[in-house]
């Protein structure tokens, strides 16, 4: 169907890049959040002990785990291989990403004296992901690599909180009861997580996500005044590289209501959870945006038979919008069968995109 091997192609001409930008292509691009992970035989054994942040910053395995999956399923894009808090860590915060955990923070961040931990990120913090970034690009030839960031509340969470919570209790606290310190916080987090972006977007990543993961936690209005003024700080941040210019992916899980808002930051392409249908989503932002998703991670464990209907629905849902990028509507199960991904790529490239 498309040629990843196509050496001189330009990543900024391929299906996804198109589909991101509203124009015309030939079928559906697909990738999957969580494409390269613990769902792939050959990533466990890279893995093979090697602490997780460590393997985030050696460039031979990032490059080596962010093709893996490219290789294997022949996704219309790679998705830069690192974490979310990889640049908390660059920038001096003491954490680790503890497995089936998640990350985990030594000392919670809650008073204003915690702001002194948190430094702003420059380049030089992080000359291994530029290198990285160009190793995969120098491989990837026509195929996009999509970097990526968290976005200020969810890397708030996880600083405030010292790690995955359910109902982000601690955070809500710090947000309603100090907005002068959480507004501190999240122009902090913002800049950290734009200056992540630009060095991915820099050395040659052709288009970016913002993972705003735990933000569907929050009503609207809030959202609109806590969280949407610092996203849109982190996402302008490769609004201004010399000749570059990438396309904006912005996804949360369960941020039906947040859509429209989430798109108003700043975003080419929203990214949609399983929980709304694209229809639905297309709506509820006046059909201003590409949209990306949103095949719920669970079906991929269905019989194929139900798995390959709604495949077909969402591809002719997504026909409807401005664009379409399929994927799934959160990341890929660890248990998940490789073999169902691979066929799932192939049923939609089968299927063509209007
Ligand atoms: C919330 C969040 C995190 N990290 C990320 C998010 C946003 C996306 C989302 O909503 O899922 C983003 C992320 N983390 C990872 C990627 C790599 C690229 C890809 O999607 O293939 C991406 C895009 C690697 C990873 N990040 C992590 C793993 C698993 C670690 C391992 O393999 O040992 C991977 C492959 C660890 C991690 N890091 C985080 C969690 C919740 C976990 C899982 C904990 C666990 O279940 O073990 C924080």
């Amino acid at each position: 169907m498309h040629d990843v091997t196509e050496v001189n192609a330009d990543p900024r001409n391929s299906v996804l890049i198109k589909a991101a930008r509203g124009e015309e292509v030939p079928y559906t691009p697909v990738w999957f959040m969580r494409q390269a992970g613990r769902s792939l035989p050959e990533y466990r054994k890279v893995r093979e002990g090697v602490g997780m942040l460590e393997s985030c910053r050696r460039p031979d395995l990032v490059t080596e785990i962010t093709l893996q999956p490219v290789r294997r399923h022949d996704v219309d894009a790679a998705i830069f291989f690192s974490d979310i808090v990889v640049p908390l860590a660059a920038a001096g915060v003491d954490l680790d990403i503890v497995a089936g955990v998640g990350p985990v923070v030594a000392q919670p961040f809650r008073t204003r004296a915690d702001l002194a931990r948190l430094p702003e990120l420059t380049p030089d913090m992080v000359t291994d992901i530029t290198e990285s970034v160009q190793l995969i690009t120098a491989e990837l030839g026509g195929t996009p690599l999509i970097g990526f960031a968290g976005a200020p509340f969810t890397l708030a969470s996880y600083l405030i909180e010292g790690g995955p919570s359910k109902n982000h209790e601690n955070t809500k606290a710090l947000m309603y009861g100090d907005p002068q310190l959480w507004k501190d916080l999240c122009a902090r987090l913002a800049q950290i997580s734009g200056a992540f972006l630009r060095v991915q977007a820099a050395a040659g990543a052709s288009a970016i996500q913002l993972f705003d993961s735990w933000v569907g936690n929050l009503p609207l209005d809030d959202y609109r005044r806590f969280v949407q003024p610092h996203s849109r700080t982190a996402l302008a941040a490769v609004d201004d590289l010399p000749g570059i210019d990438v396309p904006k992916i912005h996804f949360g899980v369960g941020t039906g209501e947040l859509l429209g808002a989430m798109g108003e930051a700043g975003a080419d392409v929203v990214g949609v959870d399983f929980r709304v249908s694209l229809d639905a989503a297309r709506e509820r932002t006046g059909n201003q945006y590409a949209l990306q998703g949103n095949l719920d991670p669970a079906l991929l464990f269905a019989p194929w038979e139900p798995l390959a209907a709604r495949v077909d629905e969402i591809v002719a849902a997504g026909r409807r919008a401005k664009g379409h990028i399929f994927n799934l509507g959160h990341g890929v199960l660890p248990s998940t069968d490789p073999d169902v991904v691979t066929r799932v790529v192939e049923r939609v490239h089968s299927l063509s995109a209007r």
